[in-house]
């Protein structure tokens, strides 16, 4: 039997971000192994014109969740959505819903965040800092609370080449910031993010390292531990390989690169690639869950949940087994063939995206003008690259991350749980997991069926004959206007012609003779 499952049961768990990417594979995953769980309370906003009760539905509707609806068919009766919205005071959270929060809670999973890479200061430290505080005001008024679980980032102190299992400090602390934010108005803290943030590529990290501080200073008296993974990836094995459900991180450049219309990164192909994969992150949070609430240690754990120390692998045989699972399964309607180089300055960059992201774009985009349709490539294209440029940070550069206390943590699992709470990644194998990555993003993703690889394969090469005839036209265009304005191009098509013209006489000749 598992410790670690048998620990959840019987328990009362509260998530934030259980509509997100990680959240839902938390959620799944103890459903799971933990079907007589007592209850999962989910903080969750109205959004997009559903409510709460809909939003939970359409999660536990999905194909996510097909294990978990046999296992524990009672599952949406265990499950029960709060409204809270993370930006409001006390999170809108009525008195009701506050009062059994309060007084049922034994574990709570923080994993609510704003990941936007390019959001304002002001709003990353309301969602990333102040609301964590506050979830520790609230965690700290829970007498039946167990453990307290922090989603963070291992990139929360990327401006650092080796970062160890500590709390780093900021220039300027937490609680100056939010204080500041509260009176700042939004020009002046434009003009000031730079300066904060410093080194650090966004405000994202910034606001993530800022969190853990709160984490550290606010949960002193609790049984706390910081869970920072790296760049968070498909799932390995569980409940099945390769689901994914949004455009972050990888995600959406997977699908750009696949319908053609990513050709050139700016990467660093030796660098270390240190993706892994969702549900080795969940495996590893629930792990630390038991144990930060049985052992209790003396002072907040954190851990890395990182691939690079332990099965490092990097840009380029990533990319080019995505490039290998394009040939094999390749995705439906394509812009263009899939194909993908590295560029290495910023002059190749800038050539690259001119040649091969722009101006098929306005050329595709004049087509369809012309052909009566809307114009939206270049749209798209333009959001593309500054996605990329967004992304670029994180594949140009190398970080080493010590994981002590995530081996500490694989040690003091039982046989059992290191089998079904599986976070250790020297298991993993690259190739087959990009490879079902790639697959994982077509049909969960772009919700394309495998029914359609024959059609695609067609269109793939429809493709590559336009892309011949098209370059024999522009050939010959070039040529013919160069021989009629330029006097060295017509003495070279002269000679070149002459000089086919010999050779063949030649052949024919000898032809003739051996004849
Ligand atoms: C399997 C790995 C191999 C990868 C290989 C892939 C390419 C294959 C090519 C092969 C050959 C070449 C080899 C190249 C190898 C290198 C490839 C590099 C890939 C790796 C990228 C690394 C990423 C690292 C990031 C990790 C950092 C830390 C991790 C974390 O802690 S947090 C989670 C990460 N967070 C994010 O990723 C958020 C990033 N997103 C944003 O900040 C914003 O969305 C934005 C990018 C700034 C865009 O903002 P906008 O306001 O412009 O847009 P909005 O968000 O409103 O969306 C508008 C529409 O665009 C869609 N969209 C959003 N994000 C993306 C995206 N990433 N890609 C494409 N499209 C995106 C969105 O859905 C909207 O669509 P609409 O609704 O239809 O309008
Ligand atoms: N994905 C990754 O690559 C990595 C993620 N992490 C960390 O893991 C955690 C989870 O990330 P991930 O699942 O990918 O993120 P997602 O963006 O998928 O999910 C974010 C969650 O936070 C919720 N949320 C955001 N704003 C509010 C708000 N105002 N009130 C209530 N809820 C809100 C979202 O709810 P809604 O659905 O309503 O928007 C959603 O459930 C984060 O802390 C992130 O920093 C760390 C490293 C890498």
């Amino acid at each position: 039997m598992s410790t670690i499952a048998a620990f959840y049961g019987s328990k009362s768990i509260l998530i934030t971000g259980a509509t997100g990417f990680l959240g839902k594979v938390l959620m799944e995953k103890l459903f799971r192994t933990s079907p007589d769980l007592k209850i999962i309370y989910v903080l969750v906003r109205p959004k997009a014109g559903q409510t709460l009760q809909q939003r939970v539905f359409q999660i536990l509707n999905s194909k996510l969740f097909e294990k978990v609806k046999e296992i524990c068919p009672n599952v949406h009766e265990k499950i029960r959505p709060v409204s809270a919205d993370l930006n409001q005071h006390d999170f809108g959270i009525s008195k009701e819903d506050m009062d059994e929060l309060l007084s049922s809670t034994n574990i709570v999973f923080h994993c609510a965040a704003t990941v936007r890479f390019d959001d304002p200061l002001r709003h990353a430290v309301q969602l990333n800092v102040t609301a964590t505080q506050q979830l520790l005001s609230m965690a700290s008024q829970m007498p039946k609370l167990e453990a307290f679980i922090h989603l963070s980032t291992a990139f929360s102190n990327c401006n650092l080449k080796h970062i160890d299992e500590v709390i780093y400090p900021c220039s300027v602390e937490p609680k100056k910031i939010i204080d500041s934010m509260e009176w700042l108005d939004d020009a002046i803290i434009d003009e000031i993010t730079p300066k904060l943030i410093g080194d650090r590529p966004n405000t994202y990290t910034y606001t993530k390292a800022l969190g853990e501080i709160v984490v550290q200073q606010e949960g002193a008296n609790m049984n706390i531990a910081i869970i920072r993974p790296s760049i968070v990836g498909a799932t390995w094995q569980e409940p099945f390989p390769g689901w994914v459900d949004n455009l972050n991180g990888p995600n959406g450049l997977i699908i750009a690169a696949g319908k053609g219309f990513l050709r050139a990164i700016k990467a660093t192909p030796m660098a270390i690639a240190d993706l892994i994969p969702a549900d080795t992150v969940v495996n590893l949070t629930l792990a630390a869950g038991w144990y930060t609430a049985v052992h209790r240690p003396k002072s907040t754990l954190i851990y890395h949940c990182t691939s690079g120390n332990l099965n490092p692998c990097n840009w380029l045989k990533m990319g080019l087994q995505v490039l290998a699972t394009f040939e094999k399964v390749p995705f439906e309607k394509a812009f263009r063939r899939p194909k993908a180089d590295f560029t290495a300055t910023s002059f190749t960059t800038h050539y690259w995206n001119a040649v091969s992201h722009r101006a098929p774009a306005i050329i595709y985009d004049v087509y369809l003008r012309l052909t009566g349709r809307k114009p939206r490539v270049t749209k798209l294209m333009n959001r593309l690259l500054r996605t990329i440029s967004m992304l670029e940070y994180f594949i140009n550069h190398s970080w080493e991350w010590s994981t002590h206390n995530t081996e500490m943590l694989m040690s003091m699992l039982s046989p059992e749980d290191q089998r079904m709470f599986n976070f250790d990644v020297r298991q993993l194998n690259w190739l087959e997991y990009i490879e079902n990555y790639v697959v994982g993003v077509k049909k969960y993703l772009l919700k394309e069926d495998m029914a359609g690889v024959p059609e695609a394969r067609q269109h793939l090469k429809r493709l590559r004959n336009i892309h011949y005839l098209f370059n024999i036209a522009l050939f010959l265009i070039i040529w013919r206007l160069l021989i009629a304005r330029w006097q060295t191009a017509r003495n070279v098509w002269f000679f070149i012609v002459s000089f086919c013209s010999k050779f063949l006489s030649y052949f024919r000749a000898s032809s003739t003779l051996k004849l």
